[in-house]
């Protein structure tokens, strides 16, 4: 199976669905379920939130191109933005090349933290917990057995002093080993189950049990060579080098270069019915550990005019638990990434980040982002200008054209079209 195929946008969403799920065995009821013409129903919706009253359906698209530690693979998003899915794209075309995307895994370690208060002794506290390890450790491995007999469970913990504004308090963090699954709601059990155990050890009152988004032992990284897309253009390479400078340097710029980095990430966190919010809460806290933030990606420069990337971060996502199973759509969605384990899921979500990354600034130091952003948003606001469905391509192909794509330009091309 080949992901690489030139012109997949120009494909209608049905023969582009036929040629993703071509190796796999989706029976027509799962295809269905994706094109949402019997999947998801107001019952379900009521079983997943709270004051149901309907649905929000989200564009579901699949980035093309992408070859992810050596195996091909469609990426499903889930975004309401134009021009994202084609910048993925965009960018994965110049890395298949070269290899495509290599990435890593730190492990699935979340941190459950069990905040603790009105202590005599804090240091004296802390050593005591230490002291107790092995008991605690234990009594949070009760609280879930089927994730101990997949081998993970709380593995070990760490205590840490906080000087907060009228005490020392200690936190302790449990170290849980959460797998396939987020785990959120695993370590979040685990920490309710052990403060008794722990104030009568502290002799302290615990007030927050909750894990940490800031998942800095579930890291992953990706890595890929992008070859010569400036067709050896040193000007635009060096403007490419100088905007990713910005990034490192100014958290105004890398406020905005981070957020195109997750407009690829959160798509396909959203696609796989993950937690967004609490992907997002962790990459952007981990932008900011050495202290100022900054970008979650480094740029190289490599042979031939190629362009290096790398991307490193906290990126808790999981195929059991939450929504993953929940969501028809977003088991689907899983099963075309053919993906069996959180690491793998993790490796292409970070890929996604990277050349989203590359896209953009790609976009930034040549042409500009509008040129690309607003051909493609064209199609929204001619629908909104009042284009019937089959005038909007050629809304779309006048304004081109014109290279004029306001909302003003695009409503006279609408109207003169309707005369
Ligand atoms: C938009 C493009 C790709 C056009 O770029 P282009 O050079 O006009 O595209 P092209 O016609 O030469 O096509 C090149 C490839 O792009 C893809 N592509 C091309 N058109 C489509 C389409 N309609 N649907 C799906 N895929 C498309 C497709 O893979 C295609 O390959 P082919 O199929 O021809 O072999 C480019 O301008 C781009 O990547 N721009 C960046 C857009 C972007 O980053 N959007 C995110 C929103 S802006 C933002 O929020 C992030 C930002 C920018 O603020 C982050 C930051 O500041 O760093
Ligand atoms: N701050 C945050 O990020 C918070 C997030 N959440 C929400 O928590 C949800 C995720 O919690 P999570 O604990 O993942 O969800 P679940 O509790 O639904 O799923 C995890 C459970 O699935 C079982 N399981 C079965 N197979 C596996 C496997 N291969 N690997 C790991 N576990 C397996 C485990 O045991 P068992 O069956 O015994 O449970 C495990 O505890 C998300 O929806 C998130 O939105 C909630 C609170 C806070």
């Amino acid at each position: 199976m080949t992901s690489y195929i030139s012109g997949f946008y120009k494909l209608s969403p049905e023969q582009r669905l036929d040629k993703v799920t071509a190796h796999l065995e989706l029976s027509d009821d799962e295809k269905k379920i994706i094109k949402g013409e019997h999947g998801f129903t107001i019952e379900q919706a009521d079983r997943m939130i709270e004051n149901v009253i309907g649905y929000l359906p989200i564009p579901l698209g699949v980035a093309a191109n992408f070859k992810v530690d050596g195996k091909d693979v469609f990426v499903p998003m889930a975004t309401e933005e134009p021009s994202v899915v084609a910048a993925a794209s965009h960018a994965a075309k110049f890395a298949y090349n070269t290899g495509g995307f290599t990435t890593s895994y730190s492990g699935s370690i979340m941190r459950g933290q069990v905040q603790v208060t009105n202590l005599n002794d804090p240091y004296g506290a802390l050593a005591r917990i230490y002291e107790n390890k092995d008991v605690i450790l234990r009594l949070c491995n009760e609280q879930d057995q089927t994730l101990v007999s997949f081998g993970g469970g709380a593995k070990d913990l760490d205590v840490h002093v906080i000087q907060g504004e009228d005490e020392k308090m200690i936190v302790v963090h449990l170290l849980v080993d959460t797998k396939d699954a987020m785990g959120a709601n695993a370590v979040n059990t685990m920490a309710e189950a052990v403060s008794p155990l722990i104030e009568n050890i502290t002799g302290g009152q615990v007030v927050l049990r909750i894990l940490s988004n800031l998942a800095d032992q579930r890291i992953v990284r990706a890595r890929a060579v992008f070859e010569d897309s400036f067709g050896g253009d040193q000007e635009a390479i060096s403007k490419f080098m100088k905007a990713h400078q910005l990034a490192i340097a100014d958290p105004y710029r890398a406020a905005t270069h981070n957020k195109g980095i997750m407009n690829g990430i959160s798509a396909v966190v959203l696609a796989t019915g993950n937690d967004t919010r609490a992907v997002e809460a962790g990459a952007h806290a981990y932008a900011s550990i050495t202290g100022r933030y900054r970008s979650l990606t480094q740029w190289e420069l490599g042979e031939d005019n190629s362009i290096i990337g790398t991307i490193e971060l906290p990126l808790a996502a999981g195929l059991i638990g939450g929504a993953t199973q929940a969501h028809p759509v977003a088991k689907l969605a899983t099963k075309i990434l053919q993906v069996k384990t959180a690491e793998k899921l993790a490796g292409i979500i970070a890929a996604t980040g990277l050349a989203q990354n590359f896209a953009g600034l790609k976009a930034l130091a040549s042409e500009g982002i509008q040129k690309g952003h607003m051909k493609l948003h064209a199609r929204n606001m001619a629908s909104m200008a009042g284009a019937r469905n089959d005038q909007i391509d050629q809304v779309v192909r006048l304004a081109a054209e014109q290279e004029k794509f306001s909302f003003d330009d695009i409503q006279q091309i609408v109207q003169t079209l309707q005369k």
